[in-house]
């Protein structure tokens, strides 16, 4: 009874407009149990919309039409409906075909383990009901779980004490110190949020943060304070163990013999990639750290959360003692995770308006003398009260601050004037781009790091090699898309045809002298991670040989080229692949033609990696316009289960 349907599945699939995952996975479902061809539609955008972030299916999509959720622009999805005998009306009549279902176990039904879940009006694979779940019991439990009690007048007078110390300067303009307001929230709670944009001072308010934990942790806790820092990359996870070494050597010098802060900083390891820090083990999803045997932290340090996808974090949650500390950094209004889930952006739902109770207000203006003006009063719940907003940039002022600002608040008028203005040569926008306008842009942004290896080949030691790859960091094409013209595949094969014709690069095979490369799949053998970056450069002990060296803080390390498997050219790469990272210069590149995928988070987030220039090149402005007009909706039942 399901031919027709099937047939349309089949088509569709064809035609690239959905994966073959989908439609294998409704007749898996129907191998298992009497199926209904509504249900076997819902099992097809179930599957197809955990491909592209979301968590669950809303039954309302179901009516609604959900052809720009899956990116269709035509009749796509009328057929496929057409297809469906006894499609259900509404969401009541949906709720109650999918609970009779034997696949389904409608929460609070018996569950015979059922591969998908309903939970009011969402329907889940169980794997992602369950993470969702204990995510969201897990964080409620830490924001919850250290609450001082109401008679802690005593701790609270010496946060009090030590923040005066640690924060001595009042704010420019007199306005609430969100900075030392985090540090007080966070001591709250066994969970602490620090949500801001670039330079709004994560890291410096962290650092602070720490040297609080320590200072208040008592003597005998603080000779054995355990901190771990961490981040989903190993590029991120390098960068904040380097601002938390420099605020903190700073913070010594303010705080002085008060507090032994050198301490702290020699005793704290390197920052580690979650996969590393969990114990990540080849071909399993499983970690080493998990409920069963715990982190050995008292406090977690992690960055770039909006990176974290639902069941890294679920995992994290689960590794980490009920009794330590997680403070999670990161922008909320950048790109989610690529995998399923919008973690940081569903914990933070309530951070712009604050939403903070009678007792926190009370308790910040105990702990910091900071008066949270009323706006930011309400009735959110337990994560919101552990949540803080830093809003003051303080190294992203200027025209890249103000585009990245005019994005988010999605006022496309704004943007394209800043855009225009190219105020202080700082921003720059070509709307009618042709690709000879991005050649040339590929070639003067690279020649650089390209003439550095041509003048230094003789005679290259580690220190040369690490110049060079700062070089290369300084500039960096980012792309919305993968495929086409305007693509990275399209774009790294022009490019590297355009700098081997200007003579920079000797491509005589697929690898040579200068290629840079981006790891795409984690590798334990040779010790490279998802996202890493590497050059490839001449083997010191092995003439004719390459090798791809990596930076790793102030020093590099190697890989015999031919060893690495997983990994492409980067000379282009996306605005996903880039999160975590900054260069001096960033060249975004939007297609001609946008889609549901170009939205608001992209552009704002491929702005946000420009730490002095940005250069953005479409060959249709509209679509600029376009993607800043649209937001990215991940459905995810978090933020029900966060509040309710
Ligand atoms: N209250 C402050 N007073 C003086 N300088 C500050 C303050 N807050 C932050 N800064 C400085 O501003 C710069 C940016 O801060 P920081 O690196 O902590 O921001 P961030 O939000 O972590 O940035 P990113 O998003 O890039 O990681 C740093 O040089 C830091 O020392």
């Amino acid at each position: 009874m399901n031919d027709e349907f099937f047939a349309q599945v089949d088509a569709l699939t064809e035609a690239g407009q959905l994966r073959r995952l989908s439609g294998a996975f409704a007749r898996f479902i129907a191998s298992i149990g009497a199926s209904s061809p509504p249900l076997m539609a819902a099992c097809v955008l179930l599957s197809e919309l955990e491909g592209r972030g979301h968590s669950c299916l809303l039954l309302s999509e179901l009516n609604a039409d959900p052809a720009a959720l899956l990116g269709w622009n035509g009749d796509e999805w009328l057929h496929l409906r057409a297809s469906v005998d006894g499609w259900p009306e509404d969401v009541a009549s949906w709720r109650t075909l999918l609970a009779a279902s034997e696949q389904v176990w409608p929460v609070g039904g018996a569950d015979c383990s059922q591969p998908l879940v309903l939970d009011g009006d969402r329907l889940y694979l169980r794997r992602y009901w369950q993470d969702e779940t204990h995510v969201a019991a897990a964080v409620r439990g830490r924001a919850l779980g250290g609450v001082l009690a109401s008679d802690a007048d005593a701790e609270t007078a010496e946060i009090r004490r030590w923040l005066d110390i640690l924060f001595p300067h009042a704010t420019r303009g007199g306005g609430v110190d969100w900075q030392k307001v985090a540090c007080a929230v966070a001591m709250r709670g066994k969970l602490g949020i620090i949500t801001g944009g670039p330079g709004t001072g994560k890291t410096y308010t962290v650092a602070r943060l720490l040297a609080l934990l320590f200072a208040t942790a008592g003597s005998m806790r603080q000779s054995g304070l355990r901190v771990a820092l961490a981040a989903p990359t190993g590029k991120a996870a390098a960068r904040l163990k380097q601002s938390i070494d420099d605020a903190l050597d700073k913070l010594a010098v303010l705080v002085g013999t008060a507090l032994p802060l050198r301490e702290l900083t020699a005793r704290m390891g390197a920052a580690r990639t979650l996969h590393s820090l969990l114990g990540a083990r080849p071909d399993t999803r499983a970690f080493q750290h998990n409920a069963g045997n715990q982190l050995d932290v008292d406090v977690l340090i992690v960055d770039e959360a909006s990176m974290i996808h639902l069941e890294m974090m679920s995992a994290l949650l689960a590794a980490l003692p009920p009794e330590a500390t997680l403070i999670l950094l990161g922008d909320k209004d950048q790109l989610a995770s690529v995998e399923a889930g919008a973690v940081l952006g569903d914990l933070c739902h309530n951070a712009e308006a604050g939403e903070y109770l009678p007792e926190t207000l009370s308790y910040v203006q105990a702990s910091t003398g900071q008066q949270i003006p009323d706006d930011y009063a309400g009735h959110g719940g337990p994560i919101a009260q552990q949540t803080v907003m830093l809003r003051e940039s303080r190294r992203f002022g200027g025209p890249i601050g103000e585009l990245a600002l005019a994005v988010n608040a999605g006022n496309a008028a704004k943007a394209v004037e800043v855009l225009r203005s190219g105020q202080d040569g700082k921003v720059a926008w070509t709307d009618f781009a042709q690709p000879a306008d991005m050649l040339q842009l590929a070639l003067s942004g690279y020649r650089q790091y390209l003439q550095l290896i041509k003048n230094s080949i003789a005679d290259a030691d580690d220190v040369v090699r690490l110049a060079i790859l700062r070089s290369f960091e300084g500039f960096r094409i980012l792309c919305a898309v993968r495929d086409g013209e305007w693509g990275v595949s399209g774009l790294n094969d022009a490019i590297e045809q355009r700098l081997q014709s200007a003579g920079l690069l000797k491509r005589t095979g697929e690898w040579y002298v200068g290629r840079p490369v981006m790891v795409t799949r984690n590798d334990y053998a040779t010790g490279v991670f998802n996202g890493d970056i590497g050059l490839t450069l001449p083997d010191p002990a092995r003439p004719g040989a390459l090798r791809v060296y990596f930076s790793e803080g102030e020093t590099v390390r190697s890989v015999l080229a031919t060893r690495l498997r997983n990994v492409e050219t980067a000379f282009a790469m996306t605005v996903h692949k880039s999160q975590g990272s900054e260069f001096a210069h960033t060249a975004m590149v939007l297609p001609k033609d946008g889609g549901s995928m170009l939205a608001r988070e992209l552009i704002y987030t491929g702005i946000t990696r420009a730490r002095d220039y940005f250069t953005l090149l479409t060959p249709n402005g509209q679509v600029l316009l376009d993607a800043i007009g649209q937001r990215t909706q991940r459905a995810s039942g978090l933020r029900h289960l966060l509040d309710n």
